[in-house]
């Protein structure tokens, strides 16, 4: 089994768990969440350990053992992003399974078990012409200010969404031109939904436009810019005027 094929197992795997969990009535609100978080976390590390016992895993859901930072390969995974979109009963989260590979987001598979969808980095779907003006996905319950400030210079819309490995496939999939956060996330909520961007063609950065570095020592990663090439600079340019 490849590493793409892996992920794509994996990503499946645990997506069809928590959506039984989600329909079965076992537990709501946090508690559903926890449980979901939990028990994700559980069938994710169990398949990569066994598939690949030399490999460091990086998980939202465990304690970081920080020897991966040594090792050139590391999967990084959170098995529910999106969380409280889960537990409210919506449809917009995600079970991310990243691997990267000397820090950058190389491997990634992102399933949206409520979409019965699956995304690879392996086989990303081809891009269609993006809309002008760009419709800009955001943090449903904290969209940042550097989103109002692209979207006010690109005459932009801003389309709030759960679930960032959801926000990076609307993306992905043409039903949103660009995806912006700023404030905090970790590793783990951006590594596989960049790895499929990345492998769909579309450009993937820090908002100040440097690259996205993955399996550092301090695993926090708080902001990104995933957009169509054609809106880069626009959008880069607008979220810089926020610091001049
Ligand atoms: N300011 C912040 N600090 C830390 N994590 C944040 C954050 N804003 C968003 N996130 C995390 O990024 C993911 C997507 O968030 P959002 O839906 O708001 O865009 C969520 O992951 P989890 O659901 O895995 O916790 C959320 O916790
Ligand atoms: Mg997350």
């Amino acid at each position: 089994m490849t590493d793409h094929e892996l992920a794509i197992a994996v990503a499946e795997e645990a997506g069809a768990l928590l959506l039984a969990l989600q329909r079965s009535g076992r537990a709501e609100g946090r508690e559903l969440g926890a449980l979901g978080d939990r028990e994700a976390n559980h069938a994710i590390l169990a398949r990569l350990r066994a598939e690949r016992p030399d490999d460091c895993i990086l998980s939202e859901e465990s304690a970081d053992d920080k020897a991966r930072c040594a090792q050139e390969r590391a999967w990084i995974v959170d098995p529910l992003d999106g969380t409280r979109e889960f537990s409210e009963g919506r449809d917009d989260w995600a079970v991310h399974i990243g691997l990267a590979v000397n820090g950058i987001a190389e491997i990634g598979a992102v399933a949206l078990p409520g979409c019965d969808a699956v995304y690879s980095s392996s086989a990303p779907p081809a891009l269609s012409p993006p809309q002008s003006p760009p419709r800009i996905v955001v943090s449903r319950s904290r969209p940042p200010r550097e989103a109002e400030l692209a979207a006010a210079a690109t005459g932009g819309t801003l389309v709030p969404m759960g679930s960032a490995g959801a926000k990076t496939m609307a993306v992905v999939r043409g039903d949103a031109e660009a995806y912006i956060h700023a404030g905090g996330q970790y590793e783990w909520d951006s590594c596989a939904p960049v790895a499929v961007a990345r492998a769909a063609g579309l450009h993937v950065s820090r908002i100040d436009g440097s690259p996205l570095v993955y399996n550092c020592l301090d695993v926090s990663l708080p902001d990104l810019l995933v957009c169509r090439r054609e809106f880069a600079q626009p959008l880069l340019e607008a979220v810089r005027s926020r610091s001049d």
